[in-house]
C-alpha cells in the first residue's frame, strides 16, 4: 500500500478538487463522518455519550466539526472546543463550523484562562475525546496553547481519537518534538501517512483506521508517490513458486562467507536462514580451522574452508579460493561475524569488488565498507547492504539517534548515493533502492530486538535471490518474511525469543504466504 507525505497528500486533495472536481468541503464531510463511524465502533455506540472534540483552526478542526455533527445527530453530549477565535475559521472548515451553530452545537473558543476551567471539567466527565487540533498541516515544534491541551488531553485517562495524524507527530517522518497526543486509534485519509508507522509517531497513533473518505481510486492508483508497506498480498506474489517435481538443483545455492573465532554463531545462523527459507544448497566458507565446529554444529550446511590469520579469521589469501567456490554459487552472503581486523576487512573489500555475483552484504561486511564505498561500485550486480542503525550511523558519520529519526530519508539517500539497496533494520525495517522507492516493513514485532536476528535476514534475503527473485523482490520479500517469522516465534512468548527460534518459524511463515 502507497504511504503519502503531508506535501503528498495535500497534492492528490488538490488533484481531486481541481482535476476531479471533487469539493474539499465533501472530502472533509467524508473525513468527519469516518471518524464518527469509528468513534461510534469503539464506544459500542454513542447515544447519550459525552464526547469532547478538540478542533484547532485549519482543515483538521473542519474534520472535527463534522464529527461533532454526527455525534449530535446520534444522540451524543457534544462539546467543541476551538483552540483559537472563530472569526479565523475560514474556507471548508468555516461551512462546517456554520452548520454546527446552526444546529445549536456551541462552539467554545478557548482564548482566556477561565476557558481552561471548563476544558478540565468537560475531559473529566468525557467517554472519549476527538483530536482534531491539527494533522498534517502541522510542522516543528507544538507551540502554547495547543501543547496544554495536549497535556490535558494525554493525563485524562480517556479514550482518544486522533483525526488523520496525532496532533504533535510529523505525518512525514513520525517524529515529535516537544509533545504529541497519544491516542488509542487515528482515522486517516486517503492514504496512510509514513509518521504512522515510524516511532515514536507509531506509539502515538494507536490502531489506525485507513478511510479513503471518497477520493477517486485512479487519483490515488496513479498518485506519483515513492514510498509504500510490505503487505503480505504484495510478498505473496514474489515468492517462488515450487515445481511439484523439483530438485536440490532447481532451487539455487547460496554461498555464505561468515563466522571467525567466538562468532560462529553468526556463521550458523546465516547459513541455516538461508536454508529455512528454502535455497536448495547452502554452502559456508570459514577459516580452516573452524571446520570442525561448523561440521559439528550444522548438518545440511556443506563446510568449505578458506586460508586464515593466525586468529582465525579470513585474510587476502583466501581471494583465490572464494574466487573459485562462488562459480559454483548463485548468490554470496558476506559478513556476518567474519570480523573487523585490517587483513579481514581489507579481504571483504577485495570480495565485493571481484563479485560476478549478486552480494548480500550484513555486519562486519557492511563495517569493511566506511570510507571504501567505491568498491561497491565495482561488484557486478548491485549489492543489497543490511546495516542496522549503528552501522548506518558509522557509514554516514551520523550518530544512530540521527538515523533513526529520518530512517525513510537517510535510507533512501544513501541507496541513491551508493547505487545500492539499502535495507535500513529497526522498527521498521525500511528498504530503499536508488531511483528512490521505498519500502517501510509491517511485519516483525520487538521480541526480535536480539543477536543474531540479522544474520538470519541475511541468509533469508539470499536464499530468495537464489531461487530466482531479483535482488529488488527478494530484499522486499525477504524482510517480510523474516519479520513474519518473528511474529510467529513470538507467538510462543515474546521475551525470550531467539534468533533460533526465527530459523523454526520461517516454514510456518512461507507457509501462511502462500496459502
Ligand atoms: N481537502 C483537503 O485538503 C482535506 C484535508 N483534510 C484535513 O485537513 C488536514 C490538513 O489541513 P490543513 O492543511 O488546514 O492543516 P492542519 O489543520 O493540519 O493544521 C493547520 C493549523 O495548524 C497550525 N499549526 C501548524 N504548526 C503548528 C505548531 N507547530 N504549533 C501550533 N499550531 C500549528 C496552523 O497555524 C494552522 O492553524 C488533514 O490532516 C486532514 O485532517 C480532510 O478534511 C480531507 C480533505
Ligand atoms: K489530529
Amino acid at each position: 500500500m502507497k504511504l503519502a507525505t503531508a506535501a503528498q497528500m495535500r497534492e492528490i486533495d488538490k488533484l481531486a478538487i481541481e482535476q476531479y472536481h471533487l469539493p474539499g468541503v465533501v472530502l472533509m464531510e467524508n473525513a468527519g463522518a469516518a471518524v464518527a463511524r469509528e468513534v461510534e465502533r469503539l464506544l459500542g455506540g454513542i447515544k447519550d455519550k459525552k464526547i469532547c472534540v478538540f478542533a484547532g483552526l485549519g482543515n483538521n478542526g473542519g474534520d472535527g466539526f463534522v464529527a461533532a455533527r454526527y455525534f449530535a445527530n446520534g444522540g451524543a453530549k457534544v462539546k467543541v472546543f476551538l483552540i483559537g477565535e472563530k472569526a479565523r475559521i475560514t474556507g471548508d472548515a468555516q461551512i462546517h463550523a456554520d452548520v454546527l451553530s446552526r444546529m445549536g452545537v456551541d462552539v467554545m473558543e478557548i482564548t482566556g484562562d477561565r476557558d481552561w476551567d471548563k476544558v478540565r471539567i468537560a475531559v473529566t466527565f468525557s467517554d472519549c475525546l476527538i483530536d482534531a487540533l491539527v494533522g498534517t498541516g502541522f510542522h516543528g515544534e507544538m507551540s502554547e496553547p495547543l501543547a496544554l491541551i495536549v497535556d490535558i488531553i494525554n493525563r485524562s485517562g480517556k479514550r482518544v481519537v486522533a483525526v488523520d495524524v496525532p496532533s504533535g507527530v510529523n505525518a512525514d517522518n513520525g517524529q515529535v518534538q516537544g509533545s504529541a497526543v497519544k491516542a488509542h486509534l487515528t482515522v486517516t485519509f486517503g492514504l496512510p501517512k509514513p509518521g504512522l508507522l515510524l516511532y515514536p509517531g507509531a506509539s502515538q497513533a494507536g490502531e489506525v483506521i485507513l478511510d479513503g473518505i471518497g477520493l477517486p481510486l485512479p487519483l490515488l492508483a496513479t498518485a506519483p508517490v515513492q514510498q509504500m508497506t510490505i503487505t503480505a498480498g504484495y510478498v505473496k506474489q514474489l515468492l517462488p513458486k515450487r515445481r511439484a517435481d523439483s530438485h536440490k538443483g532447481l532451487n539455487g545455492h547460496v554461498g555464505v562467507i561468515a563466522g571467525s573465532h567466538g562468532y560462529t554463531g553468526a556463521a550458523v545462523l546465516c547459513a541455516s536462514g538461508a536454508l529455512r527459507a528454502g535455497s536448495g544448497l547452502v554452502s559456508l566458507a570459514v577459516a580452516n580451522s573452524l571446520r570442525s565446529i561448523m561440521e559439528a554444529k550444522m548438518t545440511e550446511v556443506m563446510t568449505r574452508t578458506l586460508p586464515e590469520l593466525a586468529s582465525g579469521a579470513i585474510g587476502l589469501k583466501s581471494i583465490p579460493f572464494v574466487e573459485e567456490l562462488s562459480n559454483y554459487w548463485d548468490v554470496i552472503a558476506l559478513g556476518p561475524g567474519m570480523g573487523r581486523q585490517n587483513e579481514t576487512q581489507a579481504a571483504i573489500r577485495e570480495i565485493v569488488r571481484n563479485a560476478e555475483k549478486p552480494l548480500v552484504i550484513d555486519a562486519d561486511g557492511i563495517v569493511a565498507l566506511a570510507g571504501h564505498m567505491d568498491v561497491i561500485h565495482q561488484a557486478d550486480a548491485m549489492a543489497i547492504l543490511t546495516p542496522h542503525p549503528g552501522e548506518m550511523a558509522q557509514l554516514t558519520g551520523l550518530s544512530a539517534m540521527q538515523v533513526n529519526q529520518d530512517r525513510i530519508g537517510i535510507a533512501r539517500r544513501t541507496a541513491n548515493q551508493w547505487g545500492s539497496i539499502i535495507v535500513l533494520k529497526g522498527a521498521p525495517t525500511i528498504v530503499a533502492f536508488p531511483d528512490g522507492e521505498v519500502f517501510v516493513n509491517t511485519s516483525g514485532n520487538a521480541s526480535m530486538a536480539t543477536g543474531g536476528t540479522g544474520d538470519v535476514l541475511t541468509g533469508v534475503i539470499a536464499a530468495l535471490i537464489a531461487q530466482g527473485l531479483s535482488s529488488h523482490d527478494a530484499a522486499v520479500a525477504g524482510v517480510y518474511l523474516h519479520g513474519l517469522a518473528g511474529d510467529i516465534a513470538a507467538q510462543a512468548g515474546a521475551v525470550g525469543l531467539i534468533a533460533g527460534d526465527l530459523l523454526q518459524a520461517l516454514p510456518a511463515a512461507i507457509a501462511g504466504l502462500q496459502s
